[in-house]
């Protein structure tokens, strides 16, 4: 182990060469909201629990107890939340309608052009729910403390471009450019989440290590995110021990969660952006955040043989759909464009057979974009993800979220066989 920087100058510690190269909420309805601490998806053990219900006064939340509690033991159900984002300034001076009505117990009902149709979720966030709201109902600890336990966990925001997704992850993306600061009530996420998972670590006793990588995807090109001056794009490989990987990512070793919000910080400055109709501040490429942590422990029958669980947890903020005539893209924005709505198709495609009980026994087709072969195992694999549908309630809009909401329906019945990985080391 040796203390470096990366080309930026990040100051965080790094692994050896060796290893480094290894790349190694606010309707009308029902006030009541879900333990999500005791989603049977996300527990491991105890898997068929039901959710509470608990009241909360001002929050609008709802939940759904999981209904199918007979089925393969092995497998869980990918976790599906919704957060309706509030109408912003342009839709409410256009007039848009407000398009959703929620019913509680995680439906939502959203009109398009007369005709509405009912959707449901693990857990619907209304407009006014707030950053704090998301990251303790979705079930985000949960998947904290799985991947603590050695499980791989995803944590994935999609939806339609401006619908909210990084502020849904990270907060205002402005607060990343130079001198901009934010009010931490409005840390996404991410960042809550770098704060629970160094609580949860220093409770532990035992050796624990915890590594960072940073990658963006960006028309169809994988970006080093803390080594962006490197500009070379990375290779996505397949092997049969680690599945699909990216060949000489950079990894650093963090000791703190200073430390990772540095490498937040790093690869949100350096992550592509762009302006168009619909978003200021639009993401133009998928980013996927990387944590692996090592937790060592001595084996209770041999005292010389220590036992290292390596979970994994990943925050994917995606790039959002858009429709090229409303983005008003023109020349670089529609290569973006054309590369973001290809790749969300083929992981749209891959997310359709996997959700169909006879076609999930056939090719899944993760092979034709970057994105869903990283996304791999999250889907279809031995991790375990939650997935976080972004949507905007605006009439304008509607078409667009009733796929984004098909898409979240169709997610839903998609299983993965968790499991922990373990490692032995004398
Ligand atoms: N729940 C919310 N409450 C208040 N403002 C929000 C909310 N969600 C999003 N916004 C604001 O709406 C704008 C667009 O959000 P954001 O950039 O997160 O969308 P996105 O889905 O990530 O879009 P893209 O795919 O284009 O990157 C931002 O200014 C953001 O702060």
């Amino acid at each position: 182990m040796r203390r470096d920087s990366n080309a930026s100058g990040l100051k965080i510690r790094m692994e050896s060469k060796d290893s480094k190269r290894k790349g190694s909420v606010g309707s009308k309805g029902t006030k009541s909201i879900a333990d999500t601490d005791s989603m049977s998806n996300f527990d491991g053990v105890a898997r068929t629990q039901y959710m509470t219900q608990k009241r909360l006064s001002s929050t609008t939340l709802s939940s759904q107890a999981p209904t199918d509690t007979s089925e393969d033991t092995d497998q869980d159900h990918i976790n599906v939340v919704l957060r309706v984002r509030p109408l912003n300034s342009n839709e409410t001076t256009r007039k848009d309608q407000f398009t959703c009505t929620f019913a509680g117990a995680g439906k939502i009902e959203v009109d398009n052009n007369g005709s509405s149709r009912q959707f449901g979720y693990n857990v619907v966030f209304e407009p006014d729910a707030t950053q704090s709201d998301l990251f303790d109902h979705s079930g985000v600890k949960k998947l904290i403390d799985m991947a603590l336990n050695g499980y791989a966990c995803t944590a994935l925001a999609f939806g339609q471009t401006g619908s909210g997704k990084t502020h849904t992850m990270t907060g205002p993306p402005q607060q990343f450019q130079e001198g901009k600061q934010v009010d931490p009530e409005m840390y996404g996420i991410i960042q809550r989440s770098l704060k629970y998972l160094f609580r949860q670590l220093n409770q532990q006793h035992g050796n624990k290590i915890v590594r960072a990588s940073y990658l963006e995807i960006y028309n169809e090109q994988v970006i080093d995110l803390l080594n962006p001056n490197m500009r070379r794009y990375l290779q996505v490989r397949w092997s049969k021990n680690k599945g699909f990987y990216v060949e000489n990512l950079f990894v650093v070793e963090c000791e703190t969660e200073d430390d990772l919000n540095a490498v937040l910080e790093e690869g949100m400055r350096n992550r592509q952006t762009g302006s168009h109709g619909l978003n200021e501040f639009s993401s133009r490429s998928h980013s996927m955040l990387m944590l692996t942590i090592d937790s060592e422990m001595q084996d209770p029958d041999d005292e010389n043989l220590y036992i290292t669980k390596r979970g994994k947890l990943t925050f994917v903020d995606l790039a959002g759909s858009e429709k090229v005539k409303d983005s008003n893209s023109t020349a670089d924005t529609l290569v973006e464009s054309n590369s973001i709505n290809k790749s969300l198709l083929v992981l749209g495609n891959c997310i359709s057979s996997l959700g169909d009980q006879k076609r999930r026994q056939g090719h899944i087709p993760y092979r034709d974009s970057k994105l869903t072969k990283l996304l791999a195992d999250s889907l279809g694999g031995n991790g375990v993800t939650l997935m976080i549908c972004c949507i905007t309630p605006s009439s304008h809009h509607a078409p667009e979220t009733m796929n984004t909401l098909r898409y979240a329906s169709r997610a839903k019945k998609i299983r993965t066989k968790p499991v922990v990985k373990m490692v032995s080391t004398k």
